[in-house]
């Protein structure tokens, strides 16, 4: 998924800019730790590893799942380019629909988010957690151990796998975590040649509606692991941004609208999470905040 998406990124910047791209591989904790997202705890995980090889001049720009990306801006690096987004939604890996699953089914998702808003919806189902790359998790289903895994839908569409999938949720179902589906191209701050280059790069729309979602995942000190999503779209206009803080066993949630000025993501993002606080969102989060 991770080389998929650099070359997606590479490809468009050389379209753009003519100059040449070389990928450079790199394996990070997050690919390599058997324990489960949950439990890592920090944010960062997949993200760490690349912005080292650029602090060490070994890479130019790194291309990361923004979803992955630490809320908390780093000063040495620059998010020069938030690329237009992909499918935001998540995907539901299975034969049958998740309405249709027998009850018992067995759903496989590491993602405390996806659990707590499953559960909400079907209580019922057994919700098992697991890791590991995606393909890993599909097989899972085709090997017959679950009945069900829950994924980005971007991810999938990156790796080819989308004939497998049963059902996309819409976000009223399960509201996507922040910034889920749009990539982040970092580079050194003080690199202010390629912060001009990688601009080419950037959608305004995208980085109005993940730049509010990210502030309300911030603004009420979530983690990546906290059951936390939240959606917004520019249509050019407008700003609405939705977000949906839930129990981690699912039995209650605060949810949340607004509207504004794209230009206003920010203001927009912490008037939002303010309001989510004052209705108890991080008390529901629990242990599942910071
Ligand atoms: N935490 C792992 C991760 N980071 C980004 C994606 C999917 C791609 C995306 O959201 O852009 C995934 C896998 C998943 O959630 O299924």
């Amino acid at each position: 998924m991770a080389t998929t998406q650099s070359q997606m990124v590479a490809d468009s910047y050389t379209e753009r800019t003519g100059r040449a791209i070389e990928l450079v591989g790199v394996t990070t904790f997050g690919d390599v730790s058997k324990a489960h997202l949950a439990q890592l705890g920090g944010t960062g995980v997949f993200v760490s590893a690349l912005r080292d090889k650029l602090l060490e001049g070994e890479i130019d720009f790194a291309v990361h799942s923004l979803k992955d990306l630490p809320t908390k801006p780093d000063p040495r690096i620059a998010l020069a380019a938030l690329p237009a987004r992909h499918d935001h939604r998540d995907a539901l890996v299975g034969r049958v629909p998740f309405a249709e699953l027998p009850d018992g089914a067995r759903v496989g998702t590491g993602s405390p988010r996806r659990v707590a808003m499953l559960r909400a919806l079907r209580p019922e189902l057994e919700y098992v957690p697991i890791r590991g790359n995606a393909d890993t998790r599909i097989g899972k289903v085709t090997g017959g151990e679950l009945d069900a895994v829950v994924l980005a839908s971007a991810g999938l569409t990156r790796i080819g796998r989308t004939a497998e999938i049963a059902q996309i949720f819409e976000v009223e179902q399960l509201m996507p975590a922040p910034g889920q589906g749009a990539l982040a191209v970092e580079c050194l701050a003080e690199r202010e040649d390629l912060v001009d280059f990688l601009a080419v790069l950037d959608d305004p729309r995208t980085r109005s509606a993940v730049t509010a979602e990210r502030v309300v995942l911030s603004a009420l000190e979530a983690g990546c692991s906290a059951p936390v999503g939240a959606f917004a779209l520019d249509d050019g206009q407008t700003l609405n941004l939705t977000a949906l803080v839930v129990a981690i066993d699912g039995s209650a949630a605060v949810r949340k609208s607004a509207a504004g000025s794209p230009s206003e993501a920010v203001a927009l993002g912490h008037a939002l999470a303010a309001e989510m606080i004052s209705e108890g969102a991080d008390r529901l989060m629990g242990e599942h905040s910071h």
